[in-house]
Parts: C-alpha cells; sequence; structure tokens
C-alpha cells in the first residue's frame, strides 16, 4: 500500500530558509506529523493546514525543532477545535516531554495534564505499532546526542526515517539487506567534518555503497544546501512541501 510523505520543513535545527524538518504522512484515511517543532504551525500554516487536519503526531525526540511547536498545536487543537489529536510517543519519553518541555506552558496550576490535550498512545519501542490500517511504525533508538534518548523510525516496514541520527553504516546495510527497504529518509549535515558530530555528514553518507545511496533522500539539511546538488553522489535532497508518493 502506498502513503504519501510531505516535508512540512526540511531544514537543520538552526535554518532561516528552511522550516524545522517535519513531515506529513498521508495513509488512506489518515493524516500523521512526524514531530512538531517550533516552526511548524507556520509550516502547516503556509500549506493551509490546521491541526484538525491532523489526526496524529509522532514524536521521534525532544530537541525544540521537534517539539517546539506542540505547545501552540495542543492550545488550538483545545481551545479553538475542541479536538484531541492523538500523540505517539515513545513511553520513556512520555514523562519527559510532559515534565521537562510542555508542563511550564500547558499546565493550568490545577493539576492539567498532557491527557487534556492529547489523545496520549505510548509507543513501545522494537514493536511494530499500527497507527492505522494502512500505517505501521516501528520505533528503533538510535545514536544522536550522547545520553539522550532518539529514535528513527520504520514505516510499514519498507520506509526508514532517519529523525536525527549519527552516522551508522552497519545499521544502513542492515535496513538495506535484511529489512529490503526501499526508501530511507536520512539527516544530513553539510558542515565540514567534525563541526558537528550528532548529525549524519554529507561525506560521511557518500561513502555508503551505491545501492544504498540510491535510495537516500537528504534532510534535515542546512540554508547552504543548493551549494551541494549534484554532489551528493546518487542521493538527492528532498524538497519541502513537495508530495512524494512511496510505494
Ligand atoms: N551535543 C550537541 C548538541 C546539540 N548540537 C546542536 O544543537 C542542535 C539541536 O537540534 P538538532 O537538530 O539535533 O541539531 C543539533 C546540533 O546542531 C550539537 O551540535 N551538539
Ligand atoms: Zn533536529
Ligand atoms: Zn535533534
Amino acid at each position: 500500500m502506498s502513503i504519501q510523505i510531505q516535508m512540512i520543513g526540511t531544514g537543520s535545527a538552526f535554518s532561516k530558509k528552511y522550516f524545522n524538518n517535519n513531515a506529513l504522512v498521508y495513509a488512506d484515511d489518515f493524516t500523521l506529523l512526524i514531530d512538531c517543532g517550533i516552526t511548524a504551525p507556520m509550516a502547516l500554516h503556509q500549506l493551509n493546514k490546521t491541526v484538525q487536519e491532523i489526526d496524529g503526531i509522532l514524536i521521534t525526540h525532544l530537541h525544540a525543532d521537534h517539539v517546539g511547536g506542540l505547545e501552540e498545536l495542543a492550545f488550538q487543537a483545545k481551545y479553538l477545535y475542541n479536538i484531541k489529536p492523538k500523540l505517539f510517543i515513545c513511553s520513556k519519553l512520555l514523562p519527559i516531554l510532559w515534565e521537562n518541555s510542555l508542563k511550564a506552558g500547558l499546565s493550568d496550576g490545577r493539576g492539567n495534564k498532557l491527557e487534556d490535550f492529547f489523545e496520549v498512545i505510548p509507543i513501545i519501542e522494537n514493536e511494530n505499532t499500527m497507527i492505522t490500517p494502512s500505517l505501521n511504525i516501528e520505533m528503533i533508538q538510535t545514536k544522536h546526542i550522547p545520553n539522550k534518548l532518539s529514535y528513527s523510525l520504520f514505516i510499514n516496514d519498507h520506509i526508514f526515517y532517519s529523525a536525527d541520527m549519527q552516522f551508522d553504516p552497519d545499521l544502513l546495510a542492515q535496513i538495506h539487506k535484511e529489512r529490503h527497504c526501499k526508501t530511507i529518509l536520512h539527516d544530513c549535515s553539510l558542515e565540514e567534518p567534525g563541526k558537528v558530530e550528532v548529525h549524519a555528514s554529507l561525506s560521511q553518507l557518500l561513502t555508503l555503497p551505491e545501492q544504498i545511496q540510491n535510495k537516500i533522500l537528504l534532510m534535515h539539511y542546512g540554508d547552504n544546501m543548493e551549494e551541494f546538488i549534484e554532489k551528493t553522489g546518487s542521493m538527492s535532497f528532498i524538497e519541502q512541501q513537495k508530495k512524494y508518493t512511496i510505494i
């Protein structure tokens, strides 16, 4: 079954040219937002979308370019539209999201909680979770910031979505060989090697075998992306706002 992926933003954390690297996944009757960064509300607005059209939000990790827009979407959902979107998040991240990130803005001082804004659905890592009959997600822990939980995703078993992760050629080889992934969406730092160690860099990704590179769409990139067009081997940059049908 095919799905569509639309990056509402493809930028790195501090990009001023692209919105935060967050994605809409359209599967039959369900629209899932993967991550909701600081710029996500504006990025959705530019697509003429409101939170009413988002059935669920899935969080990969707690950096602001992945959760910084949740307060606005929570208030809009509750007070503008009186709806409760589903919130999918690994159970280990759930308490940290409320206590260390959202509580300051969302709490009403009378004991309210995350469940007052979202239908919270904890996800067990490494287990296939059915989001909707035509959309399954498996979340696996990957290396990003030392000692900070971060997850990458398998979408419908054959699409790998890195979210934010360091270069892991063994994992990518395994994904290619054993999981038969057809498409890999991978974050890509365009900084010179050694400057940003918490994302895979273009120079690292270019060391991958050709048959893996040609599955890779590069995302989470810096404002200087256009300088690197045609310099990405068999990989290509995913475009912000463009819809990609992935079978
Ligand atoms: N140890 C760290 C932690 C953070 N960072 C930068 O901060 C950004 C947070 O969002 P991100 O998209 O994960 O990218 C991180 C690095 O740019 C970094 O470069 N090194
Ligand atoms: Zn990020
Ligand atoms: Zn991050």
